[in-house]
């Protein structure tokens, strides 16, 4: 069955992620502004990304109860700074990078250290104000020396798998969406609700 997914985010490039994905799972997604006003979202904790995830699904169920809504909380862990990052992410990198180019702070921030990464996405499916399912994905891999790939943009650009020597930009779509973090997270949720076999 083709859902239709509410996807909970305030980041643009989360949901045209998420709508690749869902649309390559043959699912449909849309962000939450093709439904309500633009919404302030209560600030995120620092416990866990589950907690993260399930809040803002709930935030926008709250409000389209009938809807199937969707968040993610996502992170990047770092072998080399294991106290680092993780579920604070997105805050952290924006007080060290304000302005900046993220990618090439990681790359040189991991210099002459492990480039070893870890990416996380913990998905929370929300109906009716309550939390039914969530999902959970990560990809395991090392941080390029410098930025490489025009078929995606962001972290996909430095990211390289573990066993592989291109990043996901280099990839192609099939095989770089059977690595994404966010992905496997979305593919793990819609297993769990019976909607994405291997025969798509
Ligand atoms: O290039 C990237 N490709 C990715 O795949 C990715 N996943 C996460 N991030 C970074 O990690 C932060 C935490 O993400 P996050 O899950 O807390 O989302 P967010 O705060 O941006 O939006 P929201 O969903 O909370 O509204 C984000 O801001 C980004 O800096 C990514 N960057």
């Amino acid at each position: 069955m083709k859902n239709n997914f509410i996807i909970a985010t305030h980041n643009i490039h989360k949901i045209k992620e998420i709508e690749t994905i869902l649309n390559f799972y043959h699912q449909h997604g849309v962000g939450y502004r093709k439904k309500l006003p633009q919404q302030a979202f209560p600030p995120e904790s620092t416990e866990s990304y589950e907690k993260n995830a399930k809040a803002k699904a709930l935030f926008i169920s709250q409000q389209l109860p009938a809807a199937k809504i969707i968040a993610d909380d996502s992170g990047l862990e770092l072998l080399a700074f294991p106290g680092r990052y993780g579920v604070q992410t997105a805050r952290e990198l924006t007080q060290e990078v304000p302005d900046g180019d993220l990618n090439d702070y990681l790359i040189h921030l991991v210099d002459g250290k492990s480039r070893q990464f870890i990416m996380k996405t913990t998905i929370a499916l929300a109906i009716n104000n309550q939390v039914v399912k969530i999902g959970h994905g990560q990809l395991k891999g090392t941080i390029a020396h410098t930025e490489r790939g025009v078929n995606a943009t962001g972290f996909d650009r430095i990211f390289i798998p573990a066993g592989e020597s291109q990043t996901l930009a280099e990839m192609d779509q099939p095989t770089r969406i059977s690595y994404l973090h966010r992905a496997r997270a979305v593919k793990n949720l819609l297993d769990q609700l019976g909607e994405a076999n291997e025969s798509y």
